[in-house]
C-alpha cells in the first residue's frame, strides 16, 4: 500500500505521524512510504533520515495525500478537505463533535475516516494516552508559567516557601490528563484536589496519591467551592467522541481571584469552561475573561514534538502496519480496537456520539462498510 504523510500545517503544530524508523518499519513490510518534504523537521528529523529508511519524498502536500493511506497527527485543516476523496483511508485525531464542517466535509466525500481518540481497547484509549500523558504533564508547567506576574498572572509559585502558603490548583477529570497534571502539581508541592465522577477512579487515585491529593467526587456544588479557591484549574474530563460538558458555570470563574488560570486540557472536545468560548493557538495561547487567564490550545504537545511525535508513533505504528498490510477490511474485522476509531465510512456517521451531538443518523461500522466478522463491541 502507498501511505501518505503530509507536513502538519495546524497552528505550531510540529509533530509528524511518523518517525524515520516508522517508516523504516513500513518499508520493510513492503510498502512504500510518500512523505512531503520537511514533514520531520519541526520533530528534529531531516529528510535525508526519511530517505535513508526507504520512504520518499513528496514535493507538495496533493502527493502525499494522493496515497491510499493517509496518516497525520491533527484533524485536517480547511484547505485540506480539498483533497478528500472516495476510496482515501484517513488515520489521525480527529474530534469531529466540535468540528461540524470537517465532519460533513469527509462524510460528503466518503473518505473512510479513522480517529485515534476514539481506538478502543477494554475501554482504555491507547492512541489519546500518550498525548493526554503530555498535555497533563504540560497543563501544570504552563499554568505555573502564566501565574507569574510577566505572564498575567496573579504572582505565586505554585509550591510556595517555607512560611508561605502553597498554591491552590484543581483538576477536573482524573483520567491520563487528570492523572499526569496530578503527578507534577503534586511534585512541585502544590495544594492539590482533584475531582471525577467515577468512584473507583477516585479510589485508585486515594491509593496512587495517599495523603497528598485531596480526591472529590464530581458535582456542581464541589466544582463551584473547589474553582472559586483555587489559583490553577485544569480542565480534563472526557467522554469519548462526545462533546464535553459544560460544568464550570461563568459565575464561578467569576468568583475566582483575579490573576487565577484555567487551562482547559479538554478545548479539542469543546472545553468544559462556560467562559471558554474560543479555541486558543500557541502563538496567541491566552485570553483575560473575568480577570482570570484562559488557555484553551487544542494541540498542546504540538509545543514538544520531539516528546509527543516518538511518544504518538510508538502507539499508532502497529495499527499504521496493520491497516497498511491486512488492507482496509480484513484490519477492521480482525482488529475490534481499529472499528471502534472509525467515525465516518461508506457516506455515514459510523461513531454514535459523534451522530448524536451533530445531529446525523448514527450508522453502525458494520453497515456503512458491510463487513463481515463479529460485530464491534
Ligand atoms: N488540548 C490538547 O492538546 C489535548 C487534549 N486532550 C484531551 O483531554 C481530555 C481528557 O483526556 P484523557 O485524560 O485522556 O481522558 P480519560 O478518559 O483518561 O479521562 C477522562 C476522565 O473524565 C472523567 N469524567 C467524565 N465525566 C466527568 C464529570 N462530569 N466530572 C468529572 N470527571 C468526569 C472520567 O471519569 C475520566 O476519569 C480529552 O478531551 C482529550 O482529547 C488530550 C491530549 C491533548
Ligand atoms: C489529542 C490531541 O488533541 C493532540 O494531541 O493534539
Ligand atoms: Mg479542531
Amino acid at each position: 500500500m502507498i501511505i501518505g504523510v503530509p507536513k502538519e500545517i495546524k497552528n505550531n503544530e510540529n509533530r509528524v505521524a511518523l518517525t524515520p524508523s516508522g517508516a523504516y518499519s513500513l518499508v520493510s513490510a513492503g510498502h512504500q512510504v510518500l512523505i512531503e518534504k520537511n514533514a520531520g523537521a519541526g520533530s528534529g528529523f531531516t529528510d535525508a533520515e526519511y530517505t535513508a529508511a526507504g520512504a520518499r519524498l513528496a514535493g507538495q502536500a496533493a502527493d502525499a495525500w494522493s496515497a491510499d493511506l493517509v496518516i497525520k497527527v491533527k484533524e485536517p485543516q480547511p484547505s485540506e478537505y480539498a483533497y478528500f476523496r472516495k476510496g482515501l483511508i484517513l488515520f489521525t485525531y480527529l474530534h469531529l463533535a466540535p468540528e461540524p464542517e470537517l465532519t460533513a466535509a469527509l462524510r460528503d466525500k466518503g473518505v473512510t475516516a479513522i480517529a485515534y481518540e476514539t481506538v478502543e481497547v477494554n475501554k482504555t484509549l491507547p492512541l489519546l494516552t500518550p498525548m493526554s500523558e503530555v498535555a497533563g504533564r504540560m497543563a501544570v508547567q504552563i499554568g505555573a508559567q502564566f501565574l507569574e506576574k510577566p505572564y498575567g498572572g496573579k504572582g505565586i509559585l505554585l509550591g510556595g516557601v517555607p512560611g508561605v502558603k502553597r498554591g491552590k490548583v484543581t483538576i477536573i477529570g482524573g483520567g491520563v490528563v487528570g492523572t499526569n497534571a496530578a503527578k507534577i502539581a503534586v511534585g512541585l508541592g502544590a495544594d492539590v484536589t482533584i475531582i471525577d465522577l467515577n468512584p473507583d477512579r477516585l479510589r485508585q487515585l486515594d491509593d496512587i496519591f495517599g495523603a497528598r491529593l485531596q480526591t472529590l467526587m464530581s458535582n456542581p456544588q464541589h466544582i463551584a467551592e473547589a474553582v472559586e479557591e483555587s489559583d490553577l484549574v485544569i480542565g480534563a474530563v472526557l467522554i469519548p467522541g462526545a462533546k464535553a460538558p459544560k460544568l464550570v458555570r461563568e459565575n464561578t470563574v467569576k468568583a475566582m481571584r483575579p490573576g487565577s488560570v484555567i487551562v482547559d486540557v479538554a478545548i479539542d472536545q469543546g472545553g468544559i469552561f462556560e467562559t471558554v468560548d474560543r479555541i486558543t493557538t500557541h502563538s496567541d495561547p491566552t485570553y483575560v475573561k473575568h480577570g482570570v487567564v484562559h488557555y484553551a490550545v487544542a494541540n498542546m504537545p504540538g509545543a514538544v514534538p520531539r516528546t509527543s511525535t516518538f511518544a504518538l508513533t510508538n502507539a499508532t505504528l502497529p495499527y499504521a502496519l496493520e491497516l497498511a498490510s491486512k488492507g482496509l477490511y480484513a484490519a477492521l474485522n480482525d482488529r475490534p480496537a481499529l472499528r471502534r476509531g472509525v467515525n465516518v465510512a461508506g457516506g455515514a456517521i459510523t461513531y454514535d456520539s459523534v451522530a448524536k451531538d451533530l445531529h446525523y443518523d448514527y450508522v453502525p461500522v458494520e453497515q456503512a462498510l458491510e463487513l463481515s466478522g463479529s460485530p464491534s463491541r
